[in-house]
């Protein structure tokens, strides 16, 4: 798992790195333009123009003696400070001053020298950003944004120093002008506004630098984790050579209803695909034939039905009775039969579940009702359902998505998946876990109900909830990505169920 830090956390492991181990602040400071220099040469020939906007703290110590070293080696390079010499951070005035001795081209940016800054920058085959880092706590006005306005313009590469300046690095939140670059070179693990939208799409290619932090150090401060295919890999329920069904489980999907048989089946599909022993879905009368006319594999049980064609609430007994586990939602409906089967469930079933869809919107403003289940509980909210479940708006939600996914674990006491870009797991405690796979043909009809299938389809099998939360993102998004290769726009849910057996392949490679 690859760490993800806020910008305290990385602060504090800089310090523990520089204080109480005592390596010199200025030789991580080598270390980081080193890092970024390595990258501008892959880009470029060293008789290329390479131009490093430098801001008054550390960042713009980052990019000064990056053009030190540059220079040095005999490639061209000039670096403009966008500050006051005298009121530089103590390792960027240092900087200043060796940039000096060595004799970089420098110059010191004035409002008046804008004109002539745009006409060096059309030169250049890379530009530099190096105006602020992890230091930036508030938007950019004044000249550093004319001349992030100016960087945005350069038809030359742009590389950001550890965090494409105007952003945060702990929000996804654009507060104002912002650099766009085309890679970011970041230090010692990834921020927070690296991976979270809109401002990742800002970064470009992120490469995380080691500059000499222990990795130790980092991963005590980490608040989140973005999985790579070996984490979830290990996930994967065993399949032994002598395993018959019953070893796999039996997952019971409530969903559907009339004219809404469709989600049901996706549901299942996936179900099936994802490895549960047996599958049943409870559906309302007028579902039952078409979904077994999609879904040959699985057993449908027909619950009493009311007359707008969605379960009445009453008869779920009996299928409860041979579940694993149970996922609730997907097509099921609003009205009371839909409000009362749900009651029900949360009253009678202990074991594993999944909550989705109908029933997020149904449990709207009661998530303390999850409170007292001990049982592995996982919800999957778009950002939509999540803000009803918490009474705010979506708006708000994707401002601090990860504060919000946490906020709802700690009401319900269970595993939340906050769908959208780079999916997010939370739980009350411990660090977020973070998808890095999908694509935006995912944002399509139907998509949602085969995560749900799926991760129900991992809990049947026995997985705690994080990891079958995080086994079933993981895949679903993958198996979007191979879909993708055909389906460039939207990938219809009926193609990722498809794929999930090819992502899951793909995986089983990597367990041994
Ligand atoms: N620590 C380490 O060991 C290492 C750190 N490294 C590097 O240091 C970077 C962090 O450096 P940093 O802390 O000096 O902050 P930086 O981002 O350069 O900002 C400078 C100052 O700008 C100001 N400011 C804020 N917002 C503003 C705004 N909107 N408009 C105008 N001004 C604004 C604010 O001062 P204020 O005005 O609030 O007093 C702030 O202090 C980090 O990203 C990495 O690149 C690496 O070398 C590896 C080792
Ligand atoms: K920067």
């Amino acid at each position: 798992m690859v760490p993800v830090v806020d910008n305290l956390g990385m602060r504090a492991a800089d310090r523990h790195t520089i204080e109480e181990l005592g390596l010199p602040s200025l030789v991580l400071m080598e270390q980081a333009a080193a890092a970024v220099n390595a990258a501008v040469e892959e880009r470029c020939e060293s008789t290329d123009l390479v131009v490093v906007l430098c801001g008054r703290g550390n960042n713009g110590g980052d990019g000064l003696a990056m053009a030190r070293q540059r220079h040095a080696s005999g490639g061209l390079v000039e670096a403009v400070l966008v500050a006051d010499p005298g009121e530089l951070s103590q390792d960027a005035a240092v900087q200043w001053e060796l940039a000096g001795r060595f004799g970089v081209p420098r110059r010191v940016l004035t409002e008046e020298g804008l004109p002539a800054l745009e006409e060096l920058l059309t030169k250049a085959a890379v530009v530099v950003d190096a105006l602020y880092g992890t230091g930036l706590d508030r938007a950019l006005s004044g000249l550093p944004a004319q001349v992030v306005e100016l960087i945005n313009t350069v038809e030359g590469e742009v590389v950001a120093v550890d965090i494409p300046s105007g952003l945060s690095g702990n929000s996804g939140v654009l507060l104002g002008p912002a650099v766009e670059a085309d890679l970011t070179v970041t230090f010692g693990a990834l921020k927070w506004v690296h991976v979270l939208s809109p401002a990742a799409l800002c970064c470009g290619d992120v490469v995380v630098a080691d500059i000499g932090i222990p990795q130790a150090a980092v991963e005590k401060v980490a608040s989140g984790f973005v999985l790579e295919d070996q984490d979830v890999a290990d996930f994967l329920p065993h399949r032994a050579p002598d395993a018959h069904k019953g070893h796999f489980g039996h997952l019971l999907l409530v969903a559907g209803r009339r004219g809404r048989a469709g989600a049901a089946a996706l549901a299942a599909k996936a179900g099936v695909r994802g490895g549960a022993g047996l599958v049943t879905v409870a559906t309302a009368v007028d579902a039952v034939s078409p979904i077994q006319a999609q879904v040959p594999e699985a057993m449908v049980d027909p619950l009493p039905t009311g007359e707008d064609g969605s379960v009445s609430g009453e008869g779920i007994e009996e299928s409860l009775g041979k579940a694993t586990a149970v996922a609730v939602g997907p097509g099921l409906g609003l009205g009371e039969g839909p409000r009362r089967l749900l009651s029900r469930i949360l009253e009678l079933w202990s074991g594993p579940l999944v909550l989705d869809a109908d029933a997020l919107t149904l449990l709207a403003g009661q998530l303390e009702k999850l409170k007292g289940r001990t049982a592995p509980t996982v919800l999957t909210p778009h950002p939509g359902e999540l803000a009803r479940l918490l009474g705010v708006t979506s708006a708000q939600v994707q401002e601090d998505r990860p504060a919000w996914a946490r906020k709802a674990a700690e009401l319900c006491g269970g595993t939340v998946v906050l769908k959208g870009f780079h999916t997010l797991v939370a739980e009350a405690e411990g660090p977020l876990w973070i998808n890095p796979t999908g694509s935006p043909g995912l944002a399509s009809g139907g998509a949602g109900d085969v995560l749900t299938g799926l991760i129900g389809s991992f809990l049947a099998q026995g997985l705690p909830a994080k990891q079958a939360a995080a086994l079933g993102v993981f895949l679903h998004g993958r198996a979007a990505e191979l879909a993708g290769k055909r389906f460039p726009g939207a990938v219809p849910a009926s193609v990722v169920a498809r794929m999930i057996p090819r992502a899951e392949a793909e995986l089983r490679e990597l367990v041994w």
